[in-house]
């Protein structure tokens, strides 16, 4: 069969953009999970921001299992994933630019985070959850991303499960590929 293999669209960052676009590319590395009454955990993630010229960034998240087997996971075994886009507005006045997040994840919730982002720091501190009837309770969420001598770490903090809001997620991932599509 012949394929014709015509041009695709041209990508460049949109310039709204521009405030987060030191999140672009492939980052990848290694984070600790908890949550009141459940054991310490680590997993490995990759993480990857990329372009397609609209004024949005594309984000997906991929993460597994690392360290002793429990559970019935050893290392490998693939834990979360998330998938979603970032976009900035003009802050209000001479405040910073707003970011607005929007992730979808595949056990039945959808979130939206509004926050600030101030140099290489974004806070995501106010969010909505919307969850099926069998999902999980989760009532909020706050995340808080920056580089970090280079490296992208975030920490991210939820309510659930009628639980006070407290650490569940934190990480630090180098940057494999400066590509702003994957
Ligand atoms: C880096 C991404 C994530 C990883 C590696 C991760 C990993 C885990 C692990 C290993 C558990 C232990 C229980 C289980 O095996 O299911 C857990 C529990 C849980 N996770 Fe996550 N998770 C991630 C992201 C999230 C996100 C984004 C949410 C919310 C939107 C979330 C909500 C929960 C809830 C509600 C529990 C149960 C808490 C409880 O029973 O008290 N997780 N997570």
């Amino acid at each position: 069969m012949d394929v014709t293999v015509r041009p695709g669209p041209v990508v460049d960052l949109h310039p709204s953009l521009l405030p987060i676009a030191f999140l672009l590319g492939t980052w990848r590395g290694e984070g600790v999970g908890g949550y009141e009454g459940m054991d310490a955990f680590r997993y490995g993630q990759e993480v990857v921001f990329f372009s397609t010229g609209r004024p949005a960034l594309s984000y997906t998240s991929h993460t597994w299992w690392i360290g002793e087997p429990r559970d019935g996971r050893s290392e490998g075994s693939p834990l979360a994933t998330e998938t979603g886009f970032w976009r900035v507005q003009p802050g209000e006045g001479d405040g910073p630019p707003t970011v607005e997040v929007m992730l979808a994840h595949p056990f039945g919730i959808s979130e939206i985070y509004v926050g600030d982002v101030v140099g290489t720091r974004v806070e995501l501190r106010s969010n909505v959850v919307i969850r099926t009837a069998t999902a999980r309770r989760v009532d909020r969420s706050q995340r808080l991303y920056g580089l970090v001598e280079g490296d992208l770490a975030y920490a991210i903090d939820m309510a659930a499960e009628g639980k006070p809001l407290q650490s569940h997620l934190s990480a630090r991932l180098q940057r494999v590929s400066a590509a702003d599509r994957p």
